[in-house]
């Protein structure tokens, strides 16, 4: 059939039929929730969100004999916005589906403004902030600094991995030995491997067990190399998927949960790998830097900006040597673009 232009009223028609469409489908819904609550709807039990498709999600069991198993479930009306990664309770239907039916405490949120710029919470329950960088592209101080404060500021223990080790040549990149030393020595975990190897991912196995984390790096850092040797078999685009709304298709990207074959979670979608700074005060932007801490409170003004201020206790930690010149320079850095 050649493309053609439609009449006003052609579009008129079919824009009837579809809603009409949408409103059945609406009922027909309805109906279903009616006669599976209080009808045949099984015991109340545990379950974790490893997928969210706006009204329906997916649900991987927690305990009884088919633990592990995922069922696309619906949402009973009154709950909250659900995200992946929340712990519910839930009831199995006898046609392979469920309800859920209470949303369980969460640990924590990793929220993100949405397009109005309000904070909407992405995923929830996450613990660890994996930070990739790489010999190539050339590493940001900032950048790698604004996500370790992003993770203080959300209570996630961060990780500093550098890959792409196999190119690291001496003494080219002998500064960027001593930034993993030196991130070392204030204390944060650091790993060094190459994803595209295989080699040295030992260590990170040991890291992700026990753990609900997210990748986060600038572009072409190799985050997905990275998930694709932690998650041989896993095709990460499903995590786009179409979705009939009222409104016509559209493409919506879920973030999606996945287990570690060797332990530990994983939750990732492309918003959730640019999740980063976020609404935060000059305040929570000192404290982000760990190594501030002990001179916080101790300036001779109290509205010091500690930039050339007398009696300045973090110009004072400069000159000792206890603070950095790159990371004072980088917080100043992360500082001006917050304003
Ligand atoms: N030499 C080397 N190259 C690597 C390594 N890991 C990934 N690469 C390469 O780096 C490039 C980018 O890798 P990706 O995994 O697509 O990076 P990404 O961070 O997912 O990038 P975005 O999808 O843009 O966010 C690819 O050409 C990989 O083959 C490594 O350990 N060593
Ligand atoms: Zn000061």
């Amino acid at each position: 059939m050649s493309k053609r232009h439609l009449t006003r009223r052609q579009n008129w028609r079919i824009q009837k039929i579809q809603d009409e469409r949408t409103e059945r489908a609406s009922r027909r819904a309805e109906k279903a929730e009616q006669t599976l609550i209080g009808g045949d709807l099984g015991e109340e039990r545990e379950g974790l969100v490893i997928a969210h498709f706006g009204v329906q999600v997916d649900v991987e069991a927690l305990d009884g004999g088919d633990a592990g198993e995922v069922r696309r479930c619906h949402l009973r009306a009154n709950l909250p916005a659900l995200v992946t990664g929340d712990r519910v309770v839930w009831r199995a239907d006898n046609a392979g589906s469920g309800v859920i039916v209470a949303q369980l405490p969460r640990q924590s949120e990793l929220c993100r403004p949405d397009m109005r710029g309000q904070l909407k919470p992405v995923a929830a329950n996450v613990d660890q902030l994996v930070i990739v960088f790489a010999v190539e592209p050339t590493p940001y101080t900032n950048l790698i600094d604004r996500y370790l404060v992003a993770a203080e500021q959300h209570g996630l223990q961060p990780l500093l991995l550098l890959n792409k080790a196999d190119l690291l040549r001496a003494p080219e990149h002998d500064w960027l030995q001593q930034w993993l030393a030196d991130y070392a020595a204030l204390g944060y975990r650091t790993l060094r491997l190459s994803a595209d190897r295989g080699e040295g991912l030992e260590p990170l196995h040991e890291a992700l067990k026990d753990h609900v984390s997210v990748f986060v790096g600038q572009s072409g850092v190799g985050k997905s190399s990275l998930i694709n040797a932690l998650l041989p078999g896993v095709d990460l685009r499903v995590g786009a998927l179409s979705e009939s709304t009222g409104k016509g298709t559209h493409t919506t990207t879920t973030a999606r949960l996945f287990h570690f074959p060797v332990g530990g979670d994983l939750i990732d979608s492309p918003g959730i790998r640019e999740f980063g700074l976020s609404h935060i005060s000059q305040d929570d932007l000192l404290e982000g830097f760990i190594e501030f801490r002990p001179h916080l409170g101790r300036c001779r003004f109290r509205d010091c900006r500690h930039l050339h201020e007398p009696g300045c206790a973090l110009l004072q930690a400069l000159q000792n040597g206890e603070i950095s010149q790159r990371r004072m320079d980088s917080y100043r850095h992360i500082l001006s673009s917050l304003a």
